[in-house]
Order: C-alpha cells, then sequence, then structure tokens
C-alpha cells in the first residue's frame, strides 16, 4: 500500500457526511483522521469502519491528564485498531514515557505516538500570554526534544518548524503537520500555516489537512490535487 502523506482531518457533524467522503477515496489516496467532534459526537463508531476498510487512522484526542490516565486512554485507542495516537507533550516527560509503556506492552500492533508541541491556530502573542519571554519556534523545538526523548515516534507542530526540527531530531523522527494550505483556501482559524508544496520540502513526514479537502466543491478532486502537487 502506498504510504500517503495527506492526513484528511475528517470533522463532521454527521456520520452520513463521514461516509459520504469515505466512499469516494481509497486508502492508497490519503490517510484519514478521527477528532474531538466525531468521537464525542459517535465514539468507536467514527473509528471502526474506517479501520475495517483498510485505512490508516489517526486517532486525535490530544490526550493530557495524569500519566495514569494518558497510558489507559491511549491503550483504549490502539484497542480500536488505529496506526496513530497524540497526546500533548506539554503533560511532561513522565506522562509521555508512560503512555508508550503501556502502548508497547499492550501486545496488539502498536500505534504510533506523537505529541502535540505547540498548536498551529497559535502565534507568539497568544503564546506568551500563557509562556512569557518564549518564541514559538523555542518552544516548538523544546517540545518536540523532550518528546523525542520521551521515546515517542513524532511531533505534530506546523511545517513553518519542521526546516528546524528536521536539523535537530532523528531523521525518523515524524513531523505531523496541521495547518496546511494550498494557494488559494481560506485560512479559517489556522496562522502558522504552509502549501502543501513547501511543507514537503520543509520535510514534513505527514500533512494533516481538513476543510480544503473536506469542505471543496469536489473533495476527491481537490484531494488529488494535492497529491499531483507533492
Ligand atoms: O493534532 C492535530 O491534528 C492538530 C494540531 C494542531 O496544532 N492544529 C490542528 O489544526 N490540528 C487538527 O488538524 C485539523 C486541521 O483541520 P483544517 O484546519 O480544517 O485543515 C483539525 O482537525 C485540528 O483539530
Amino acid at each position: 500500500m502506498i504510504d500517503s502523506k495527506v492526513v484528511v482531518a475528517c470533522d463532521f457533524a454527521k456520520l452520513s457526511d463521514l461516509n459520504n467522503f469515505v466512499d469516494q477515496v481509497s486508502p492508497d489516496l490519503c490517510k484519514l483522521k478521527i477528532g474531538k467532534e466525531m468521537f464525542t459526537h459517535f465514539g468507536p463508531q467514527a473509528v471502526k469502519p474506517l479501520v475495517d476498510k483498510g485505512f490508516d487512522v489517526f486517532l486525535d484526542l490530544k490526550f493530557h491528564d495524569i500519566p495514569n490516565t494518558v497510558a489507559k486512554a491511549c491503550v483504549a485507542a490502539a484497542d480500536l485498531g488505529v496506526w496513530m495516537v497524540n497526546v500533548h507533550a506539554s503533560g511532561g516527560a513522565k506522562m509521555m514515557s508512560q503512555a508508550m509503556q503501556a502502548l508497547e506492552s499492550n501486545g496488539a500492533k502498536r500505534p504510533k505516538l506523537i505529541a502535540v508541541t505547540v498548536l498551529t491556530s497559535m502565534d507568539e502573542t497568544q503564546l506568551h500570554a500563557i509562556t512569557p519571554n518564549v518564541s514559538v519556534l523555542d518552544q516548538v523545538q523544546k517540545l518536540a526534544l523532550l518528546t523525542q526523548q520521551s521515546g515517542l515516534d513524532g511531533v505534530v507542530c506546523s511545517a513553518q518548524e519542521a526546516k528546524l526540527l528536521r536539523s535537530v531530531c532523528a531523521d525518523d523522527f515524524l513531523l505531523v503537520t496541521p495547518g496546511i494550505r494550498p494557494e488559494g483556501s481560506a485560512v479559517g482559524d489556522q496562522i502558522r500555516i504552509m502549501t502543501p508544496p513547501q511543507a514537503m520540502q520543509a520535510g514534513v513526514s505527514y500533512m494533516v489537512i481538513g476543510r480544503p479537502i473536506t469542505q471543496a466543491k469536489d473533495p476527491l478532486v481537490a484531494l488529488q490535487d494535492i497529491n499531483a502537487s507533492i
């Protein structure tokens, strides 16, 4: 199977909208991400059919809690058969390493575990309201190195930080980047953005793209155009 670089963020309010989209695409064209909106509405019902159809599914619930709770939540996600799960790096090294240990001893095929650094909807001003005197780049780098030291597979960051992280992290460390906007598409609430070709050139491993595909007049064509551009 082709290791498609595009992970489509399936942020729908209805299962029928998810099914309509999924019926148009295949695992060779894209991976799929189920996040907080669909999972809160529908739980495993939104995930399992996609896994059964052979899609690599990124279950994006961004766990951030005490180590024991996060480790058990990651195992519950793994038991759904997903390809990737995530936590917030700001939960700390102990939270991250305990989650990885729990996944490794769970037996079933281990999903990739990655950690969110600084959300792509944040700029320096927003970051400073939480962590004063640190640039976005420094904060992303600090959290990425902490994630790597904690034994995880990679991070969620923006493509704007990919070049820096490629120079300080291991070659196989995954850089998964939302905030991807093809030329001319609506930016919405994303701030640290790049186009698909720019992101791939910066060294990202996978691009998470939602509305530019799912809200397009023809989602399949939008996805095919992106695939052709990278
Ligand atoms: O972890 C994520 O996937 C994530 C992290 C982040 O920093 N920024 C971010 O946008 N996301 C997710 O990526 C998707 C982006 O969707 P669009 O903005 O519609 O392309 C959404 O489902 C977000 O929840």
